[in-house]
């Protein structure tokens, strides 16, 4: 069951339970809306629970399937948990889907309304649980937050945009943030964007590149009349250079 004081936020009745895919009834809970745990309904003694912590979910989203005569509709939580590598002894967040089916009624539209309170609970929840560190000074994105992502195709060892749609591109996706992506063609090209820009139209800048490229968009932010306002504009670092020197600073702050 959601949390009560959760779903009373939300406006929504609680769910109680709904069909898997594999037709088992699983009930699920927002626990202090810190993580979602799911257990089999089952008379086995086997009652074994599986929670995600919702610090590690980045978005979920409601759906039909595909095949226009099943009456349930979906929802799927995408979650990056630290794990163990294989074959290594270090730990690295790895990407966990969770795919629900619901099947309270006949009726295909009232499963996708419950199936779209539930991707919105957990959404939310999960916004809600983002990692906090002492000494770091945070200002929440607005949502739902559009980025403007600038990639280097030459930083590093030319794999800058590679790495861009490889890794990044999905999770974004999944964490329903529209993304405008320009793939920086000469030097000064990032400088002379961000100058003109109208800047309202993205709640971030984010840097796929080296340290280089950071550098081009501040000066581009700093050369507009408008700078005062436009340097408050959160700006992102993902590695992609060859040093990351930067990048690799301040996400170790913000872990
Ligand atoms: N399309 C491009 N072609 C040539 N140069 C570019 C292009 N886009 C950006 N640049 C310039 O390349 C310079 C170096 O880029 P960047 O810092 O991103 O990569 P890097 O030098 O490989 O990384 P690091 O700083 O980690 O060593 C930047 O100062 C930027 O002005």
């Amino acid at each position: 069951m959601l949390n009560p004081e959760l779903a009373s936020t939300l406006n929504i009745p609680p769910p109680t339970s709904f069909a898997s895919s594999e037709s088992m009834a699983l009930q699920a809970s927002l626990a202090l809306w810190s993580a979602l745990t799911i257990q089999r309904i089952s008379s086995s003694p086997d009652q074994t629970k599986v929670v995600f912590n919702l610090a590690d979910c980045i978005g979920c989203r409601a759906f039909r399937g595909p095949d226009k005569a099943d009456v349930g509709a979906y929802f799927t939580a995408y979650f990056y948990p630290f794990k163990r590598r294989w074959m290594s002894t270090g730990v690295a967040r790895q990407r966990v889907e969770q795919c629900f089916r619901v099947a309270l009624a006949q009726d295909p539209l009232s499963n996708l309304q419950e199936a779209e309170r539930w991707a919105h609970a957990i959404t939310d929840a999960s916004v809600l649980q983002a990692p906090r560190r002492d000494g770091v000074v945070y200002t929440e994105v607005r949502r739902p937050c559009r980025v403007l992502v600038l990639v280097n195709p030459h930083s590093g060892r030319g794999q800058a945009f590679q790495l861009f749609t490889g890794h990044v591109q999905g999770m974004l996706t999944e964490a329903a943030v529209p993304c405008t992506l320009i793939i920086t063609e000469h030097q000064n090209h990032a400088r002379e964007l961000v100058r003109k820009a109208d800047l309202s139209q993205w709640d971030a800048l984010v840097i796929m590149s080296g340290d280089g490229l950071l550098f081009e968009v501040i000066n581009g932010l700093m050369e507009r009349e408008d700078w005062q306002e436009a340097i408050q504009t959160p700006l992102g670092i993902l590695p992609g250079g060859s040093g990351n020197a930067l990048a690799a600073s301040v996400h170790h702050y913000s872990q």
